[in-house]
């Protein structure tokens, strides 16, 4: 397999006393999708806040495209080809949907300063945020205000904006929460879509989805990983289905 675009090395994080993330390893690859599943507090989100750079390690390392970023701030992460979704909404309500990817596009843009690269950069950007709306099948509903459409759609919305800043990687938190049926099939459609493109990182609660999207599964307990394999391996892992996955798989 070639080299990983994003790798975990030996993460830590404590709060205090407490281990929220126990020596975590893990690669991400380019036209992936790598599941992090677990019970609740089992540390998925502190996982994915190391990796954004969002919070600092206690100690580890992660390197994107085979750059130590550790340590770095989310800003100059994203920069450098990571995009994250956010559980909580980034979504301004009172703009467009066109207007909120349009914006997410620029913010990669904050250091083009020089008047003659402008027109460029204005054209670069406009071209991002149009696939980025493409991509995210919301190209209909652009003109729609953010607060008029479905939550499913919201979700497309703030994947869409995650997909303007261009990114190589791609943190998922949650992106199926709160979605009836339709709609949560709808999203592993766009995810199913998104792989070939990127490398993946999926922290989801529908086993449903996680089993028919994931190439490779990790799994955390108290912020350990107590296994990592394929689906099939995840499946028949006893202390697994012991720990975690036991009453989903009868
Ligand atoms: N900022 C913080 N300060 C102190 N403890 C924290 C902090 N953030 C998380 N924790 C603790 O770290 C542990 C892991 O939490 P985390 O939110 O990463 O779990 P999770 O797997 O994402 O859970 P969920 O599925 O409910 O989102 C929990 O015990 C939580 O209470």
């Amino acid at each position: 397999m070639a080299e990983a675009l994003l790798r975990a090395e030996h993460l830590c994080k404590r709060f205090g006393g407490l281990a929220a993330v126990s020596e975590v390893t893990l690669d991400l690859h380019q036209g992936h999708i790598h599941a992090v599943i677990g019970p609740n507090g089992a540390g998925k989100s502190t996982l994915t806040n190391l990796l954004s750079g969002d919070l600092p390690p206690t100690s580890g390392r992660v390197q994107l495209a085979g750059q130590d970023v550790t340590g770095w701030s989310p800003e100059k992460i994203s920069r450098a080809g990571l995009g994250r979704s956010y559980q909580k909404t980034n979504i301004f309500l009172p703009f467009t949907v066109w207007e909120n990817v349009r914006l997410a596009a620029q913010s990669r843009r904050q250091h083009a300063g020089r008047w003659l690269h402008r027109a460029n950069g204005f054209a670069d950007t406009n071209e991002r945020a149009e696939r980025a709306l493409e991509l995210a099948d919301l190209a209909g509903r652009r003109n729609a205000v953010a607060a008029t459409i479905s939550h499913g759609e919201q979700r497309q919305l703030e994947i869409a904006m995650t997909l303007a800043t261009g990114p190589r990687v791609l943190l998922l938190d949650e992106p199926l929460a709160g979605m009836g049926s339709v709609e949560a099939e709808r999203m592993v459609q766009l995810l199913r879509r998104l792989k070939s493109e990127h490398a993946m990182m999926l922290v989801e609660h529908d086993m449903d989805a996680v089993f028919a999207l994931a190439d490779q599964l990790t799994v955390m307990v108290n912020g350990e990983v107590i296994a990592s394999g394929t689906p099939a391996q995840i499946r028949a892992d006893a202390g697994v289905r012991a720990a975690y996955l036991g009453e989903e798989t009868h």
